[in-house]
């Protein structure tokens, strides 16, 4: 069996390939051939099996990451029969192996154009079940109220509902204060109008304050729960390095949008509705009685009637949680196009591409655009029900009651109060027809959250898309020099070793194509390397394996590292962490491991975070308190969980935080002290990255690296910007802290600061040869060469 699909579907299918990896191994092999354009699923002839035909389609049918990963959970059901019948089918790693061997494969369709570049995922949106939504709202909304902050939030949250109970209370008191109001009116009774007047202006003054309060209490609880939300869904996007995967995989669309907007209007309307539902349940029951009491038919035929109309407005209105869906994606596609231009700013102006920004855009809102278009015109559709259904019905208990007011069966002012009981009622029996926008748009939000929650979850947990095999990053912790062991055996030159590589075959994670075949290699102490290769080959990506950013492969990197923590204490002890697929926890440590245990990285773009001169220098090893923005925030008595987590970030660094003149000499130290007086002081914010220039931001970057102190940097083409001469100061600089360097870099002037180099060739990916070389870089004839 062949099945064809588009380019898009390869990664879908590996993923289900890595599962079924980590899930069947023994049982079950698939194969998969993944062509340049499409992919095979193919099951060996000799065992056909309807299930496994079931499996493959919905494979190539599955539109999204997440939404794959839940409905191949489903298909398992299907496999069973398969694994049953142990069924042996290939997993084939090499897509043109299988395509060409088959040699039947036909040419992939033409995609449909798409205006934002997701029209395919978004076409294939589904509205989501019911009970997928409830459970989505139930997993978002819990954590809270189970929190630290929980006795906090219950007891608010306990304090609104008794202000929604007293408000309740205080309209029930109004109705029949309308009542008598009335009865005074009709009986041209003047006293008792008087009477009822100021009963009725002295309710106001005592009720209004309810009402007022209950609303500030709802938004305060709502307010402190959006900012524990946010707080926790920040961690655990940015803990693991989640964000990185999110976006170098392109997991889900625009998690800021989710952790911003979407995270407020949850708290906001997750609190209101609750309220609506209590209020409407509490209102239902005080004004059932009255209206009972006065006509029990007209109650029965109010029930009918909003019974019906929520079933209708249901029906109709129930694509609108879609197109709510799709609005809030598009809205913040747009605003990231805008983002973009802002943060590219004078890229954009040297290409003078204001016309294809102006149509990238224009194209994003048009996007934007034909969405809310179609669900302006849902809304109408249901609005012109939810009209009628309003209006139609106004008249009803007037017209059912005054008979009886004729017959002298119930005075005027009844009339009044059957209407106002009849208006309270329908409004609680029709909760939904009148919310129903409302609804679908918190329910757009609540799968949009949902769907970000369950992603958080599955990369903090064990990632689906991480296959069994990869590459075991170990931090293997020295705490003193020279009479280390490690593993329990005396080894007198692993004193020297800061970083062993074991075999290392380093794939690309979507692709899984081979960047580096078999490389083994040790580094000591001042041993600094050089890694060149040509353009794509593969360099960055080895660094990135280092930093434990990239895992797709086999192989061992062991970094042999003095622990900040312990550098004082000179026992004579290794302890080894290691982190690998097998170990949980050892992934949720990797990335702390490398800033706390003096490895560094000092990326191809410089990175200028948002802040002073002083935040860009100390980052990332230290971090500024945080002080509350205004006195009033300070005499609010701000939530505690916002200012907790610098303190937790700093844990576990005992080197102190430099002082004003460690960072000026470090500026000097890098040759920028000249910025200085241009700015009043290191505290002043600006826009760095516009401000430096490129080559000043790299040296900055190199300041970082000087206040750090780490063991070993790994640094990726860091000083490309850079004169000669700033380039040879920088390195004597680190050379002289007694850093340890590997670099990645083209140009022949880095000769001079390195002891070896290492050349990566672009792979072959039809044979088993490794593309690695090691050399020693012969400083003499390099002397030589250069006086030549
Ligand atoms: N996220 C990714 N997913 C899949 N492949 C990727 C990803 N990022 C990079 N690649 C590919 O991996 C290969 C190696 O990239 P890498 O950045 O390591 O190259 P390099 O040798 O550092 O190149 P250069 O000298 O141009 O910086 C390239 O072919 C690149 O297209």
């Amino acid at each position: 069996m062949i099945i064809h699909s588009h380019g898009h579907i390869q990664t879908q299918a590996h993923i289900c390939s890595s599962y079924i990896n980590l899930k069947y191994q023994q049982q079950l092999h698939i194969g998969i051939g993944i062509g340049s354009s499409q992919v095979c699923l193919l099951s060996s002839k000799q065992h056909k099996s309807p299930s496994l035909l079931v499996f493959a389609a919905n494979v190539m049918a599955l539109p999204m990451p997440s939404r794959r990963r839940r409905n191949f959970k489903n298909e398992q059901e299907n496999l069973k029969p398969c694994f049953n019948n142990k069924i042996k089918i290939e997993i084939a790693s090499s897509c043109l192996s299988a395509a060409n061997s088959l040699n039947t494969t036909e040419p992939a369709p033409e995609p449909e154009p798409d205006n934002d570049g997701d029209g395919d995922r978004d076409r294939d949106r589904k509205t989501p079940e019911l009970n997928t939504l409830f459970r989505r709202f139930w997993k978002v909304a819990a954590p809270y109220w189970f929190s630290d902050d929980k006795v906090q939030a219950r007891l608010q949250l306990a304090a609104v509902f008794a202000l929604t109970f007293a408000t309740t209370g205080i309209s029930v008191g109004f109705n029949f204060l309308g009542r008598d109001f009335y009865n005074a009116l009709a009986d041209k009774d003047q006293e008792q109008f008087a009477k009822q007047l100021l009963y009725y202006l002295g309710a106001f003054a005592g009720g209004i304050p309810f009402f007022v309060l209950r609303d500030y209490a709802r938004e305060t609880l709502a307010l402190r729960w959006r900012s524990w939300m946010t707080k926790y869904y920040m961690e655990r996007y940015l803990k693991d390095q989640t964000f990185y995967k999110i976006q170098s995989q392109s997991i889900i669309d625009n998690p800021d949008q989710r952790i911003v907007d979407d995270l407020s209007s949850f708290t906001g309307t997750a609190l209101s509705f609750s309220l609506t539902l209590f209020n409407a349940a509490v209102d239902l029951i005080s004004f059932s009685n009255i209206l009972y009491g006065i006509y029990p038919p007209l109650f029965v035929v109010l029930l009918v009637y909003s019974i019906g109309g929520t079933a209708i407005s249901i029906y109709l209105g129930k694509g609108l949680v879609t197109l709510n869906f799709l609005q809030e994606k598009k809205e913040a596609d747009f605003r990231y196009g805008l983002v973009r231009v802002r943060e590219n700013a004078e890229s954009i102006a040297f290409y003078a591409g204001e016309d294809n920004e102006m149509q990238l855009l224009l194209q994003r809102f048009r996007s934007a655009f034909e969405n809310l278009t179609r669900l302006l015109i849902s809304s109408r559709n249901l609005e012109f029900f939810t009209s009628g259904y309003r209006y139609l019905i106004q008249i009803l208990p007037a017209a059912v009651v005054a008979p009886m007011y004729f017959s002298g069966k119930i005075e005027f002012g009844v009339i009044n109060q059957s209407v106002s009981a009849f208006n309270h009622i329908l409004g609680d029996f029709s909760l939904i027809v009148y919310q129903f926008q409302a609804i679908s748009a918190f329910s757009a939000v609540i799968d949009r959250l949902g769907e970000f929650d369950d992603v958080l979850d599955s990369s903090s947990s064990k990632n689906l898309s991480e296959p069994l095999e990869k590459i075991c990053l170990t931090y293997c912790s020295v705490k003193s020099f020279p009479t280390s062991k490690c593993n329990g055996a005396l080894s007198p030159e692993k004193s020297q070793k800061l970083l062993d590589i074991e075999d290392l075959t380093l794939k690309t994670p979507t692709s899984k194509a081979t960047l580096v075949r078999d490389l083994s290699l040790v580094i000591n102490e001042k041993e600094h390397l050089l890694v060149m290769g040509p353009s794509g080959s593969g360099k960055t990506s080895l660094l990135r394996a280092m930093a434990g950013l990239w895992s797709d492969g086999r192989g061992k990197i062991t970094f042999y590292v003095k622990d900040r923590e312990e550098t004082d204490a000179h026992t004579s002890d290794v302890d080894s962490l290691e982190v690998n697929s097998q170990n949980m926890n050892g992934e949720l440590t990797r990335s702390m491991n490398r800033n706390s245990r003096g490895v560094f990285f000092l990326p191809q773009r410089p990175y200028m975070v948002l802040g002073s001169l002083r935040q860009q220098l100390i980052y990332p090893t230290w971090t500024e308190e945080v002080k509350p923005a205004s006195d009033a925030a300070k005499s609010a008595g701000l939530v505690p969980f916002l200012t907790s987590a610098q303190k937790l970030e700093n844990v576990g660094r005992k080197s102190s935080k430099p002082s004003t003149d460690d960072l000026i000499k470090a500026l000097e130290d890098v040759k920028l002290g000249y910025i200085l007086p241009r700015l009043n002081s290191l505290d002043t914010t600006y826009e760095w990255s516009s401000v430096l220039s490129l080559g000043e931001q790299q040296r900055l970057a190199f300041a970082r690296l000087l206040l750090s102190k780490p063991q070993i940097v790994l640094l990726d083409e860091s000083t490309s910007a850079l004169d000669e001469a700033n380039e040879a100061h920088l390195y004597e600089q680190i050379e002289a802290a007694g850093i340890t360097y590997i670099s990645v870099g083209h140009r022949r002037t880095l000769y001079d600061f390195h002891k070896r180099v290492l050349r990566i060739s672009t792979v072959d990916q039809n044979s088993s040869q490794s593309n690695w070389k090691l050399e020693f870089i012969d400083q003499e004839s390099l002397y030589n060469l250069s006086r030549r």
